[in-house]
This record gives structure tokens, C-alpha cells and sequence, in this order.
């Protein structure tokens, strides 16, 4: 199973050898502007299933939202460590 710090590890990777075909080389490429406006949505579909879903949707959204963060991460240059400093 892979863990925050194993995608991370994978999305930095793509983004330093920006594969044919990667989501994640689109993502980087529209901007922190784009981005962010992902991650408004994705949190609020966390929020959406959390109230009206099942607990597997609920941690399917979750995913995806931990997923954009990362994103914005490498957008903005910031490390885990950066952030992990702040928990
Ligand atoms: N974990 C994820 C992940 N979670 C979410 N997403 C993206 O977020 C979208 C989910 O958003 P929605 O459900 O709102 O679907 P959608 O509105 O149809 O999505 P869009 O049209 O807005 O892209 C998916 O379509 C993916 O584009 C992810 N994209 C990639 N990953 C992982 O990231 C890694 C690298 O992926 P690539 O860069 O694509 O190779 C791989 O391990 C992937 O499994």
C-alpha cells in the first residue's frame, strides 16, 4: 500500500522527468492558480461524502486531496519536511 511519503517520492519524480501522458506533469504545468482551485474542490467533495457517502467514498475523496496537496507542494517547491515541521 503506499503511504503519503511514497506518492510524494513518485510525484517528485514526475515532475523532475516529466513523463509523456502524466496527470501530474498537466497539473504542475497549469499553476498554483489551477491548483488551487483543485484543491477548493476536492476538499469540498471530502466534505460532501463525509456527510452523505459511505466511509469508502469519503476516504476515496480524501485520497484525492492528499494527492492535489502534494501537487501544490512541488508547485511551490516545498518539501515534506517543510510541512511536517508545522505538525
Ligand atoms: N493519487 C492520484 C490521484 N488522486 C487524484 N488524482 C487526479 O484527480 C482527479 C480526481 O478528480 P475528480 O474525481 O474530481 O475527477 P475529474 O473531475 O474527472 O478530474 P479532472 O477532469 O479534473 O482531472 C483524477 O482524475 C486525477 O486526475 C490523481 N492523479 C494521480 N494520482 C497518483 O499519482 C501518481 C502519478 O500520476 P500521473 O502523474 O498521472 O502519472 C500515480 O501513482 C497516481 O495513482
Amino acid at each position: 500500500m503506499k503511504s503519503f511519503d511514497d506518492l510524494f517520492v513518485e510525484l517528485s519524480d514526475k515532475a523532475t522527468t516529466r513523463p509523456e501522458g502524466s496527470g501530474t506533469v498537466r497539473q504542475l504545468d497549469a499553476g498554483v492558480h489551477a491548483i488551487g482551485k483543485k484543491i477548493v474542490e476536492e476538499a469540498a467533495e471530502v466534505w460532501m461524502a463525509a456527510e452523505y457517502q459511505g466511509d469508502d467514498e469519503t476516504a476515496e475523496e480524501i485520497s484525492q486531496l492528499l494527492y492535489h496537496l502534494q501537487v501544490l507542494m512541488l508547485a511551490k517547491g516545498l518539501t515534506l519536511a517543510d510541512v511536517y515541521r508545522h505538525l
